[in-house]
């Protein structure tokens, strides 16, 4: 049976989620901040588990492999609550958008609750968690890419800044660059304050165009951290292969 959310850790801030404006925001701009999520002290709970090693299942030194500077650390099974509970009650609301761009685009639907994808990520062989912390030091950054760890990909994701920008760190801002077909790329900057989250699409998103809709491709990055520390928290819905 699924856990339910009265063992899970307080979230008020996801009752009062505006999907509609989320969804909007998405169509519009290509990202969705949703205001805060997390408390400062949630927050500083994330940050500390970072140095817990058996709290993770991998971890990876960006500059090993290219993909950066800083490390990131994937959550082991069974997820802390918090992580859990992000996941299972973010994911309906997103569902929501990623089915109705999956209309539009003419492709598979989604499972309406996040049990339901998990089953579909172990039929797919995708077993293991995706959830994780990502720590950056001066200088640290990191290159644009696309969380991609399977044949199945849940559309859209979400990360949570754990720390204060030019309070703990500066520098360190969320990049996402939109490619168009045919045309030059557009850039967006985001900076989440403390516990904000900002939803954003893992490879694509649907546009409008004079002859229907059409995949525009996204990838995401952070630019440079010139001083302190940056902590963000990444929830992915897919579980990996
Ligand atoms: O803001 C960041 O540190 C990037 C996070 C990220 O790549 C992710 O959540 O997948
Ligand atoms: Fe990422």
């Amino acid at each position: 049976m699924a856990p339910t959310t009265t063992d899970h850790p307080a979230l008020p801030a996801l009752d009062g989620l505006d999907w509609t404006g989320i969804g909007e925001s998405l169509d519009r701009e290509g990202y969705a901040a949703t205001g805060r999520l997390l408390d400062p002290a949630q927050c500083a709970e994330m940050i500390d588990v970072f140095d817990r090693d058996e709290a993770f299942r991998s971890t990876v030194e960006m500059a090993r492999l290219s993909f950066g500077e800083g490390r990131y650390r994937y959550f082991a099974d069974p997820l802390p609550p918090l992580v859990q509970t992000l996941r299972e009650r973010l994911y309906p609301g997103l569902a929501g958008v990623a089915n109705r761009w999956a209309e539009v685009l003419g492709e598979e639907g989604w499972p309406a609750e996040h049990e339901g994808l998990v089953e579909r990520c172990a039929a797919a062989g995708q077993h293991k968690p995706t959830p994780l912390v990502l720590r950056y030091g001066p200088t640290g950054y990191n290159c644009l890419h696309q969380d991609v760890y399977g044949d199945l990909t849940f559309p859209l994701q979400l990360l949570i800044m754990l720390n204060t920008p030019d309070v703990d760190f500066t520098g360190g801002e969320s990049v996402f660059v939109e490619q168009r077909p045919r045309q030059q790329s557009r850039p967006m900057v985001v900076r989440p304050g403390l516990g904000e989250g900002v939803v954003f699409p893992v490879r694509y998103r649907p546009k409008q165009g004079s002859r229907g809709y059409h995949r525009v491709q996204m990838r995401h990055g952070v630019s440079a951290v010139h001083s302190g520390q940056r902590h963000v928290l990444g929830i992915i819905f897919h579980n990996a292969r």
